[in-house]
């Protein structure tokens, strides 16, 4: 197994109650050759900046098994910090670090990525015993679509895009369709080998359906291996007046974000 857990390049401000449930805040993973004792770490070649929620341990997985990602003193070092697409500063210090690093960035439905991110947050509160709110409470704010609430906020992909932009060109930034990467995972993981000049490794019998979990896991080195109980949780359902609201809302956010990226997802 690769080492997972190495110290972020640098520590980005996050809430408390934002985060991957697996990490502590300042801490960010890697999939990476275990480098031999003494030895400096490498800087990414290779980093998944987001979006909270969109798939990015899903991807840093399966991308896992290709062998010159995983296997010792080979390719490609890449690393995972979900906060990274919606942070102000991150740009800036990323190409700081490494001008000609390889952005890959997993979009969902920018709606479901606020239902997921509500969900999250649902669960970290109720395991450290703090009170919980229905998610329409926090959607909503008198009467009106509540656009300060932060998981609303995540999911304006145009205005987290144009940051990213003024630093590094679109041909830098990969983005996968998270909601495509749920479906059918390998045609997405091979436009990223494509685009990392990796070449082509990971295969269908990579992955198999699991019906319990309603999501792929990964067969890979003889074993399989489902992601984490808190990927691929089961959503509130939503009012749908409210539900219809924030729709209409990030639809504009969407068709600004498709002019910058030039490209349509099939966000409803
Ligand atoms: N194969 C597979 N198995 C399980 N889950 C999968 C998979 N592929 C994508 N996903 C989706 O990944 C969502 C979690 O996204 P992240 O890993 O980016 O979340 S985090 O920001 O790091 O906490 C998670 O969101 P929820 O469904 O809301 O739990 C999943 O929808």
């Amino acid at each position: 197994a690769p080492a997972e857990f190495v110290q972020a390049s640098f520590a980005m401000t996050q809430d408390s109650m934002d985060l991957d449930p697996d990490l502590p805040s300042n801490i960010s993973e890697e999939v990476t050759s275990s480098p031999p004792p003494g030895t400096k770490k490498q800087i990414p070649q290779s980093i998944i900046i987001g979006v909270r929620k969109g798939g990015t341990r899903a991807l840093l997985e399966m991308l896992d098994i290709h062998p010159d990602v995983a296997a010792a003193a080979t390719e490609i070092t890449i690393e995972k910090t979900p906060g990274y697409f919606t942070s102000a500063l991150a740009p800036e210090r990323i190409r700081a670090m490494n001008s000609s690093i390889k952005l890959l960035l997993i979009l969902r439905d920018p709606t479901e990525r606020v239902i997921s991110d509500y969900t999250q947050v649902y669960f970290n509160r109720l395991e450290n015993h703090k009170p919980v709110q229905a998610i329409e409470n926090l959607l909503v704010r008198n009467g009106a679509l509540n656009t300060r609430y932060k998981a609303i906020q995540r999911s304006m992909y145009d205005i987290h895009m144009r940051n990213w932009l003024q630093h590094f060109s679109l041909e830098q930034i990969h983005i996968v369709d998270g909601n495509a990467l749920i479906q059918d995972p390998l045609p997405e993981l091979q436009k990223v080998e494509r685009f990392l000049n990796l070449p082509p490794r990971i295969i269908s019998s990579n992955f198999y359906f699991n019906q319990t979990k309603g999501f792929y896991c990964i067969r890979s080195d003889g074993r399989e291996r489902c992601l984490h109980e808190s990927k691929g949780r089961p959503h509130p359902t939503v009012n749908s007046t409210v539900l219809q609201q924030l729709r209409s809302y990030l639809h504009e956010h969407n068709r600004t974000f498709f002019r910058l990226v030039k490209r349509t997802f099939d966000w409803q």
